[in-house]
């Protein structure tokens, strides 16, 4: 039997931010603080819909005093990692180093990173064991471009992402991963995939994770939608059966718009 978080929801939800290269350390402690206040505001529950944000490496540092100090809420992660633990690896981060830094996510394979420094699936199951390695929860991102979806093998091609950079990894590792499916079609684009897209998708990736791993599909894993994800378009995102979360980037950065996405079960149509 699973317990039921929110009524709507077996798995507690995830809103992330994903803020990509954009606000230094001085603007992403601002926006920080603006969420917190504007979710404090609101009187969010953080027990039934969790919230965290991906800033830049250099803004980390501030992130963890921040929110030491004000006791926030609000989860952070970054948006990569190194494969290996330490040395001679120049610009590279190491898990290690973002655990020190209070990190309790690490974005894995985002499209940006597979398209734009060639990573490869082999790589990136390498960078999920580096999380694993220091406690951190990947969430793996994948996601088929607009030639695989026009050509209709779009589930095929991101379930064969998922395979592959989840090689290696223990059932019990697979139990606490969060996966985001992002079509690279509707990132920046404006472009939205559709709530039944979401859903079969997300649906197609809890069963293969059940296979591969034995999981029970109602388990713990979540998998979130991202690609346009704007506060007009999430509840109805969100609402379907197997979206657990979204996965924002433009909208991410203006602290109103974020918390109107995190406040998404407020435009939830109730049953
Ligand atoms: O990581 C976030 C995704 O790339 C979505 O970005 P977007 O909301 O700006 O389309």
């Amino acid at each position: 039997m699973t317990t039921s978080t929110n009524g709507k929801f077996n798995r507690k939800p995830l809103i992330a931010g994903n803020w990509k290269m954009n606000m230094d350390h001085v603007q992403g402690i601002t926006l920080l603080q603006k969420l917190a206040w504007t979710l404090a505001d609101a009187e969010h529950d953080y027990g039934r819909v969790e919230v965290a944000v991906f800033p830049p490496f250099t803004d980390l540092r501030g992130v963890q005093t921040l929110t030491m100090a004000d006791d926030l809420k609000v989860r952070y992660g970054a948006q990569d990692l190194s494969a290996h633990d330490s040395g001679a690896y120049t610009g590279e981060i190491s898990g290690q180093f973002l655990s020190r830094l209070g990190c309790e996510y690490v974005l894995v394979g985002h499209s940006e990173r597979r398209a734009l420094h060639g990573e490869s699936n082999d790589l990136l199951a390498t960078k999920v064991a580096a999380a694993y390695r220091y406690s951190i929860t990947p969430v793996l991102c994948v996601g088929e471009g607009l030639e695989i979806r026009q050509a209709g093998t779009h589930v095929e091609y991101t379930l064969e992402q998922l395979r592959g950079s989840l090689a290696g990894i223990t059932k019990e590792q697979a139990e606490t991963l969060v996966v985001a499916y992002e079509p690279v079609w509707a990132i920046g684009t404006g472009e939205v995939a559709g709530p039944e897209d979401a859903q079969e998708l997300c649906a197609a990736i809890r069963n293969e994770l059940s296979s591969l791993f034995g999981i029970d599909v109602a388990s713990k894993v979540r998998v979130l939608y991202g690609g346009s994800v704007k506060a007009g378009n999430a509840a109805a995102i969100l609402a379907q059966r197997d979206v657990d979360g979204v996965l924002v980037g433009g909208a991410a950065l203006d602290a109103a718009e974020f918390a109107n996405i995190v406040r998404f079960e407020h435009h939830l149509v109730t049953d």
